[in-house]
């Protein structure tokens, strides 16, 4: 998969041909080393310039492969033989040029690349490091500081940016091949030895020691419990006092450790379930790829809260014209100050203009009437809702598409007040929208194929992981995180505080622990949906409110902060205290602490030690198990989509690789095991009841995750 030709007589020209991004596989590799061994043997060869096919250099290792045994060439001695030839290798770089792509650049003597080319070492993000020799050339290329930043957030630099760190010699904006093809005539003949990276020093740096040691602090704090970022300063940190080969050893050493790390094979399944989320389909046989998506250049938004700035923000960034609509004046000023900041400071970063021609904004929903779509981001209140898409029904244009940023209202209830339910999604983003990278497309029973197709295809245009979810309540996310939320609670009733909870959530790898999580999005946003919901109200007794409602347990104390007016970051306390409304530093409360002994006291709750082991189990398994059911309940296809929309909209441990995939990786016996006995200690708790999709996988042997759609009783999809 490597071809070979002889062009301008004494250049050979070998081309990686492995579409669609011409991946290292065992084949590819077999194929480099045949054809440079050919070009370095052949006489009349005086330098070679490597290419990729179809307009992409080389997108590395082929991540299919690492779940296989190796076979064929390794690529180290591969770029090796490339490196320690006696001719000139040129790499011709277009498209992209990542990790092994890049590693193999680096063993050839030059590199030209396309303006638009893209380069980088992505291994850290599959939990890997660039153990094709990368952590060791590119640090002698770079110095130690660019390297150390380039490998350990895998970020892609542009073709101007790799010539400015010295990574590629030239730039072209016209064919790279012909480009490489008159550097290697040009340097025929002219000495290796300087080009051979291995072969070169890295660049001396003072204070070797504090730039190493603020790295390591760095990635640890970045991302909490990851194992391949501290590997990688490991890495490099070996090129900077190790000879090469020495360096290399260590490379290998380390990338075995994390090879065999279920943190690596998380990665790589979130790499490949990421994209598995975007080939959505539906029961009546429409998918994505026999689904048309209408072309959107025009969007309204109604609500200009944060949810509906992030919205608007997101929109024009992709490039979409959009008019905003709130009902107050005060309110709408507030919201163009926002959205034209956030767009302003956006574009300050990066050196452009801010598309604030794209966006006018309107006090009146009559403004909507020609726009291609209408996102309508108002309160969590269904009669409120109903009532702006009776009104859009009537005034906007017979086609325009309808969609609702409802975080857990029936979308299809919403879609009969309108005359064109089948135009009708839901298009649930995660605050603040312009930030995250979830967006959950909830299919109404109605929604057509193409009304889904539009609303997956504008989620990717603004950069979003669009991941089809079923109508039932809370969706896919927060349904699940119901069940996350309560058992936290409960751990307090029982004897927990906030900060030991939050701390154990931390160390297995959240981002933030609920009850943080809690005070920074505002106690009373839950506060309200649950008196919407008539969980609390006048018939429940104020002084000794009941711990069993709608026939389950429930836990009080998040109402009782609020009567306190504890709503979080916002009045300065909530689980935490902050030194000022609005403050952002939580420290534990000893008020808090007074509250729940008194609590449990008034109810009899005898206080317990609770585990670290508990306060994980009881979130986590509870959550998954809400996840089986999902499934069961065809609400998400596949627990691909669950893993997609926890690991993108909720702040789960990627390497961890969502709640589905780590209970099978905890093993489903042994989840199955805990809940049954959890749920025997806690009878009142329904979630905690082992799912029968749980049950079905665990006595079929704990089949491997991507079989477990076979399992699935249900034949009633609701997507
Ligand atoms: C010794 C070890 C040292 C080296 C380690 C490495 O190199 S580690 C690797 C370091 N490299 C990376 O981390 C790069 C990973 N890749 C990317 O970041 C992006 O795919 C992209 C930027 C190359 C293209 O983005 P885009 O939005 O234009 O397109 P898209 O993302 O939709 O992909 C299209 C199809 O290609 C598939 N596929 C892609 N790459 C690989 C691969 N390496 N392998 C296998 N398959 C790969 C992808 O699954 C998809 O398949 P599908 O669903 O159609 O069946």
């Amino acid at each position: 998969m490597a071809q070979y030709a002889r062009t301008k007589g004494s250049i050979a020209l070998i081309t990686l041909t492995n579409p669609p991004v011409n991946a290292l596989s065992s084949a590819v590799r077999k194929g480099i080393t045949e054809t440079v061994s050919r070009a370095l043997n052949d006489t009349q060869v005086k330098a070679v310039v490597l290419c990729g096919e179809n307009g992409q250099f080389c997108g590395g290792a082929d991540i299919k492969e690492f779940a296989k045994p190796m076979s064929g060439p390794a690529l180290v001695p591969m770029i090796h033989a490339i490196e320690a030839g006696e001719k000139p290798v040129v790499a011709a770089i277009e498209g992209i040029a990542l990790g092994g792509g890049l590693e193999l650049a680096l063993g050839c003597h030059y590199r030209v690349a396309h303006a638009k080319a893209r380069m980088g070492l992505p291994e850290v993000t599959l939990g890997l490091l660039p153990a094709a020799g990368g952590t060791q050339r590119l640090p002698r290329l770079t110095g130690i500081p660019t390297a150390l930043e380039l490998i350990t957030t895998g970020r892609h630099i542009t073709a101007q940016e790799a010539l400015k760190l010295g990574i590629v010699d030239k730039v072209t904006d016209g064919n790279v091949v012909d480009a490489a093809m008159e550097m290697a005539l040009s340097v025929i003949g002219r000495p290796l030895s300087p080009r051979r990276l291995s072969t070169l020093s890295t660049p001396p740096l003072a204070n070797l020691d504090g730039v190493f040691e603020a790295a390591m602090a760095q990635v640890k704090r970045r991302s909490r419990g990851a194992m391949a970022p501290v590997a990688c300063v490991k890495a490099v940190r070996a090129a900077a006092e190790l000879p090469y080969s020495q360096g290399m050893k260590r490379e290998l050493e380390l990338m075995g450790t994390l090879m065999s790390s279920g943190q690596a094979k998380a990665l790589q399944y979130c790499f490949f379930a990421q994209r598995a989320v975007g080939k959505w389909s539906l029961p009546n046989g429409a998918q994505w790829n026999n689904s048309r998506p209408r072309d959107i250049r025009t969007a309204g938004v109604i609500g200009l809260g944060t949810m509906g700035r992030g919205i608007v923000v997101s929109l024009v960034k992709a490039g979409i014209s959009v008019v905003a609509v709130e009902m107050e004046e005060k309110q709408l000023d507030l919201g163009r100050k926002e959205v034209t900041g956030i767009l302003e400071r956006d574009a300050k970063r990066r050196g452009v203009t801010a598309p604030l021609h794209l966006i006018s904004f309107a006090l009146s929903l009559q403004s909507l009437r020609g726009v291609d779509l209408v996102i309508e981001a108002v309160f969590e209140d269904m009669e409120l809702k109903k009532r702006v898409f009776a009104d859009l029904s009537r005034v906007c244009n017979q086609n325009t598409m309808l969609c609702t940023n409802t975080s857990g209202l029936d979308v299809d209830q919403i879609a009969s007040v309108t005359d064109r339910p089948p135009l009708v999604v839901g298009m649930h983003f995660f605050a603040p929208a312009h930030v995250m990278k979830l967006l959950e497309v909830v299919c109404g029973p109605r929604s057509s194929a193409e009304a889904v197709a539009t609303a997956m295809s504008l989620g990717k245009r603004m950069g979003k992981v669009s991941v089809a979810v079923g109508n039932c309540p809370g969706f896919v996310g927060n349904r699940m995180l119901k069940s996350y939320m309560d058992e936290s609670v409960f751990l307090l009733e029982e004897g927990a505080s906030p900060e030991q909870v939050d701390q154990a959530l931390e160390e297995f790898g959240f981002a933030l622990g609920i009850f943080k999580v809690g005070d920074l999005s505002g106690l009373d946003v839950g506060w309200r949906v649950r008196k919407s919901s008539g969980l609390i109200g006048p018939d429940v007794n104020p002084t000794f409110p009941s711990r069993v409602r709608q026939g389950r347990r429930y836990c009080p104390l998040p109402d009782l902060l609020c009567e306190q007016g504890r709503w979080g970051q916002k009045t300065g306390r909530g689980w935490y205290l902050y030194d000022s409304a609005g403050g952002r530093v939580a420290r534990p409360d000893p008020e808090i602490q007074r509250f729940l002994q008194d609590y449990r006291l008034r109810y009899g709750i005898p206080s317990r030690r609770i585990s670290e082991q508990e306060v994980v189990e009881r979130c986590v398994f509870a959550l998954a198990n809400e996840g089986f059911q999902v499934l069961e309940d065809g609400m998400a296809a596949g627990p691909e989509d669950i893993d997609m929309v926890y690991v993108f909209g909720y702040g789960w441990p990627r390497h961890r690789g969502g709640p589905m995939f780590h209970a099978a990786q905890v093993g489903l016996p042994r989840v199955l095991q805990r809940l049954e006995f959890y749920y025997r200690e806690n009878p009142d708790i329904p979630h905690l009841q082992p799912s029968a999709l749980l049950r079905r996988l665990v006595g079929a042997g704990s089949p491997p995750i991507q079989q477990w759609k076979q399992y699935i009783r249900s034949t009633h999809s609701q997507l």
